[in-house]
C-alpha cells in the first residue's frame, strides 16, 4: 500500500541523553506542533533528524534511538556534531533563516556552512530513498531542506514530491543577494508542488524564478525541463478540535486539579475586579518582536496610566537555537528589558511582565490561552504564527482580543483580529487599550468570524488540500504536450531509417542544435557541433538542412566552408548541398521604415531589449528584460503593431523571448512544402523549439517524426528535453 513520507529537519520528538538514558519530549515550533496531528491520523512515516549526534551514540544507544523513533513511526537521519554545527545552526540558521525574514543585517555567507547543507541535505535524501516503495508520495518541509526534492527527483523521476515553506520567501530584491541563489530555487523545482503559507510568498517566489533562472511562468506553474512546477498558497492551519475541547475540559477542572500555574493566574485574576492578563507565546527569536513588544507595552503604560496594576503582560518565551550569537544576544536584551520596565513600575502588590524563559507542557499552555484576555503578538517577521490561531481556538465562550502583527503571515486570514505594525508603538499601545476597553459583544462578533474559519481550515483540512493538489499536479503533467522521444521510440525511428530510401532531416539553429544565449551572436556553432553536423551531412541517401530564421549573412559566415543544405530567413533563402543560394520568395522590405523608429523606442523604455534587424524581418529581443516589464510592453507592441501591418503584408509573431514582424507570406512550413514537390522521401525526421518550427511540424506528411525541444504546447508529435539531447538522438543517426 501506498505511503506518504514526511521529510523535516526535526522529528515531532526530540530525544536528548539523561544519564546514558533517552529522554523524549515533543519537538517545540509550529512546523511540528501542526505536522504532529496530521502524522497521527495517517499511514506514512516521519523522516527527520533525532535531536542526537552520531558522537553522542554507541551501538546500544542507536538500536535504543531507533526503536523510540520506530515507535512513533518516524526514521531518524544520523547527523553529527559538525553537520548540526554548520548545517543547522550555521547555514539554516544564521544564513536562510535571517535573510527569508529579512534581516539581511545578520546574514552570514559563509562556504563551509554551504558545503555542509548540501551534505546533510544528501544525507536526508539517502533516508528517503532507502524508505520509499513503489507508489509512495513524499512531502518535505521548510528551509533546512531546499535541495531535497530535486536530490530525490534525480534519483526516483517517477515519485511525486510536494514541498512546503513554512517561513516567508523573501522579494527578489532580498533573495538575489543570496550566493547560490540559483542552486536554491533547483533545489525547491525538484518537487511537483510547492507550496507557502500566504499568496505574497508564492509571488516573491515565482518572481525570483522568472527573474533568476529565467523560467517560463504560466500563472502559477512553472515549466521546468519537461515537467511543470505548481506553486500555491495553503495556509496551514491548526487542530482546532484538540485545542477547543481541551479548553472545554480545563473550565470543568475541580480546583485541587488546576495546576500550580493556574492556581497564580487565579490569584492575578481575583485580584481586583478590572484586572486583565495580556499573553504572548513565542520561541525566543529576533523574528518575533519581542524587544518591540516589551517596548511598546512600556510606552502603552506610560500612555495610559489608568491601566498601571490593573494590567500583566505574561511573556512565555521558549529556549530556541541558543548557540546562535544573535539568539545569545536577544535573550541578553529580552532579561534586561524585562528587568527595567518591571524595576521602574512595579509596586508592593504588581509586577507588570511575568516571563518565563521556558517551554511549558501542552496542558499549561492551554492554561495561558484561556486566562488571558488579550494575545499580544508582535512578529516583525512571521512565516505563519499558530500561536495566533491556537488562541483564537481556546476561546470556547467567544471572549477575548487578538492583536496581531499584520507582518505573521496569519494576518492574512484574520482580518478580525486587531492588526498592528510591530513598529509602530503608538498603534500597539492605542490597540491594547481598545482591546482592554473593547465591549465583550464586539469581541464575540470577531471571534465567532475567526473560529468558523479556524474550524474549517484545519490542519487536517490543510494537508488534504495540499495532497490533493499534489495528486492533480501529477496529472497535469502527463495530459499537456507531445510524448518523450524515449529509447524505445528512438530505436524505433532508426530502424525505420535505416529502411529509408531517401531520408530528409530537418533541423532548426537556435535552440535546437545550439543553446539560447544571451547576445544571439554568440550562438555560433563549436567543435561539437561541427564534427556531428559533419557526419551528418555525409550520411548517405540523406538530406540534411537547417531551416532557420537566422539571416542569409549569418550562415554564410558561419557556414562558410561547409557544404550544408541551409534555408534562412524564415525561408526566403535556400541553399541546396553543392549549389548556391536561391531566393525562395521575392520580399519588399520597404516597410521596416516605418516599423523600426517604433520598437526603437520600446528598446528605449524596456532596459535590456534590443532589435535585430534581418534582411526582411525586424526581431525584437527581451531574454534579458524584467520579465514582469517585458510582458507589460510586449502586450502595448502588440497593440500598437497590430493597427500598423494589417495593410501591408505583415505577420507579428510571438517567439521565444522575442517579438518578430516579418512577411506574412514567409514561414518555414511554405520553404518545407518546397523542399517536398521537388523530392519524395520516405523517412523525415524534423525538429525544433519554437512557434516558427509549428509550421515545419504542420507541413510534413503523416507519419514524419516531428519533434519539439522542450516541454511546451506544439503539434509535434515527441519532444525532448534539451539541446544535449537533440545531440544525443542526432549521434544514433550517425552511428546507425
Ligand atoms: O526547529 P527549530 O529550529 O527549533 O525551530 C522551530 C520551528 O520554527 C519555524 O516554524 C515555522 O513554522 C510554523 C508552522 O508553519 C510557522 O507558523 C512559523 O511562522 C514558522 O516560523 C521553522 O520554520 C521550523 O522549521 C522549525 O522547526
Ligand atoms: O512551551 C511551548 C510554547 C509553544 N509551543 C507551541 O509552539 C508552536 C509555535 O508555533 P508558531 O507557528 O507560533 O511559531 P514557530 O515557533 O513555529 O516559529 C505552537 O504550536 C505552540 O503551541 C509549545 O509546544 N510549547
Amino acid at each position: 500500500m501506498s505511503k506518504t513520507i514526511i521529510v523535516s529537519n526535526r522529528l515531532p520528538l526530540q530525544i536528548k541523553l539523561n544519564d546514558s538514558e533517552l529522554e523524549i519530549t515533543p519537538s517545540i515550533g509550529g512546523l511540528a506542533t501542526g505536522m504532529k496531528s496530521v502524522h497521527k491520523d495517517g499511514d506514512g512515516i516521519w523522516i527527520g533528524w533525532s535531536g542526537l549526534t552520531d558522537e553522542e551514540l554507541d551501538d546500544t544507544l542507536i538500536k535504543k534511538v531507533d526503536k523510540a523513533v520506530a515507535d512513533e513511526n518516524c526514521a531518524a537521519v544520523n547527523l553529527t556534531q559538525k553537520d548540526i554545527d554548520n548545517y543547522y545552526f550555521g547555514f539554516s540558521n544564521r544564513t536562510l533563516w535571517p535573510l527569508f525574514h529579512y534581516f539581511t543585517e545578520y546574514t552570514e555567507f559563509e562556504k563551509d556552512y554551504w558545503e555542509s547543507y548540501k551534505k546533510v541535505n544528501e544525507k536526508f535524501a539517502e533516508v528517503v530513498i532507502e524508505n520509499l516503495e513503489e507508489g509512495d508520495k513524499v512531502w518535505v518541509h521548510d528551509y533546512q531542506l531546499l535541495l531535497l526534492p530535486q536530490l530525490i527527483k534525480e534519483k526516483r523521476p517517477d515519485v511525486s514530491i510536494g514541498f512546503f515553506l513554512h517561513i516567508p520567501f523573501p522579494s527578489y530584491e532580498i533573495f538575489r543577494t543570496f550566493p547560490w541563489r540559483e542552486e536554491l530555487l533547483t533545489g525547491m523545482l525538484g518537487a511537483d508542488l510547492i507550496g507557502f503559507h500566504t499568496y505574497d510568498y508564492e509571488r516573491h517566489f515565482l518572481s525570483s524564478v522568472k527573474r533568476i533562472l529565467r523560467l517560463d511562468v504560466k500563472f502559477n506553474e512553472v515549466i521546468y525541463h519537461d515537467r511543470i512546477v505548481k506553486v500555491d498558497s495553503f495556509p496551514m492551519g491548526i487542530d482546532y478540535k484538540k485545542f477547543h475541547d481541551a479548553a472545554l475540559n480545563h473550565t470543568q477542572l475541580k480546583t485541587k486539579d488546576r495546576s500550580e500555574l493556574q492556581k497564580r493566574l487565579d490569584d492575578h485574576m481575583q485580584s481586583s475586579e478590572d484586572t486583565k492578563l495580556i499573553l504572548s507565546i513565542d520561541r525566543l527569536d529576533y523574528t518575533k518582536g519581542i524587544p518591540n513588544r516589551i517596548r511598546a507595552f512600556e510606552y502603552f503604560l506610560n500612555k495610559y496610566p489608568e491601566f498601571k496594576e490593573k494590567v500583566r503582560l505574561i511573556m512565555l518565551s521558549v529556549p530556541s537555537r541558543s548557540d546562535v550569537p544573535q539568539y545569545q544576544l536577544l535573550k541578553k536584551e529580552t532579561d534586561e528589558l524585562v528587568g527595567r520596565i518591571n524595576g521602574k513600575f512595579a509596586t508592593v502588590s504588581w509586577t507588570p511582565i511575568w516571563y518565563f524563559y521556558r517551554s511549558m507542557p501542552f496542558d499549561n499552555l492551554i492554561d495561558l490561552y484561556t486566562s488571558s484576555d488579550v494575545a499580544l503578538i508582535t512578529p516583525v517577521r512571521d512565516g505563519m504564527n499558530l500561536v495566533a490561531k491556537e488562541y483564537i481556538a481556546t476561546r470556547t465562550k467567544q471572549d477575548g482580543v487578538l492583536i496581531l502583527s499584520e507582518m505573521a503571515g496569519a494576518s492574512k486570514e484574520m482580518n478580525e483580529a486587531l492588526l498592528i505594525n510591530p513598529n509602530n508603538f503608538e498603534e500597539i499601545a492605542d490597540a491594547i487599550k481598545q482591546a482592554l476597553i473593547m465591549p465583550v459583544e464586539e469581541q464575540i462578533a470577531r471571534n465567532k468570524i475567526l473560529q468558523e474559519r479556524l474550524e474549517r481550515y484545519s490542519v487536517e483540512k490543510w494537508a488534504h488540500e495540499f495532497m490533493k493538489s499534489l495528486n492533480a499536479t501529477k496529472n497535469l503533467g502527463q495530459v499537456i504536450v507531445a510524448e518523450r522521444l524515449k529509447n524505445t521510440l528512438q530505436e524505433q525511428m532508426i530502424s525505420e531509417y535505416k529502411d529509408a530510401e531517401s531520408s530528409l532531416i530537418l533541423l532548426d539553429y537556435d535552440g535546437t542544435l545550439a543553446g539560447f544565449q544571451d547576445n544571439p551572436k554568440n550562438a555560433k556553432p563549436d567543435e561539437d557541433l561541427f564534427k556531428l553536423l559533419d557526419q551528418l551531412n555525409n550520411k548517405p541517401n540523406t538530406d540534411m538542412v537547417i531551416i532557420s530564421g537566422r539571416d542569409k549573412e549569418t550562415f554564410e559566415d558561419w557556414f562558410a566552408n561547409k557544404d550544408y543544405s541551409l534555408i534562412t530567413d524564415h525561408g526566403v533563402w535556400l541553399k541546396k548541398k553543392s549549389t548556391d543560394w536561391e531566393p525562395l520568395e521575392r520580399l519588399k522590405s520597404d516597410w521596416m521604415e516605418n516599423i523600426r523608429p517604433i520598437l526603437e523606442t520600446f528598446v528605449d523604455r524596456t532596459p535590456g531589449t534590443f532589435i535585430e534587424e534581418k534582411k526582411y524581418s525586424l526581431a525584437w529581443h527581451y531574454r534579458k528584460a524584467d520579465p514582469e516589464l517585458a510582458q507589460i510592453r510586449t502586450m502595448e507592441l502588440n497593440t500598437v503593431l497590430t493597427s500598423l501591418i494589417s495593410n501591408n503584408d505583415l505577420t507579428v509573431l510571438q517567439g521565444n523571448k522575442v517579438i518578430e514582424i516579418k512577411s506574412s507570406s514567409v514561414n518555414k512550413g511554405r520553404a518545407v512544402s518546397r523542399l517536398l514537390a521537388t523530392k519524395g522521401y520516405d523517412f523525415i525526421f524534423t525538429i525544433g523549439d519554437d512557434w516558427t518550427d509549428e509550421y515545419m511540424f504542420e507541413e510534413v506528411p503523416e507519419g514524419s517524426y516531428t519533434v519539439k525541444v522542450g516541454f511546451k504546447k506544439t503539434k509535434a508529435k515527441y519532444y525532448v528535453k534539451d539541446t544535449f539531447e537533440v545531440r544525443d538522438v542526432l549521434k544514433k543517426f550517425i552511428d546507425s
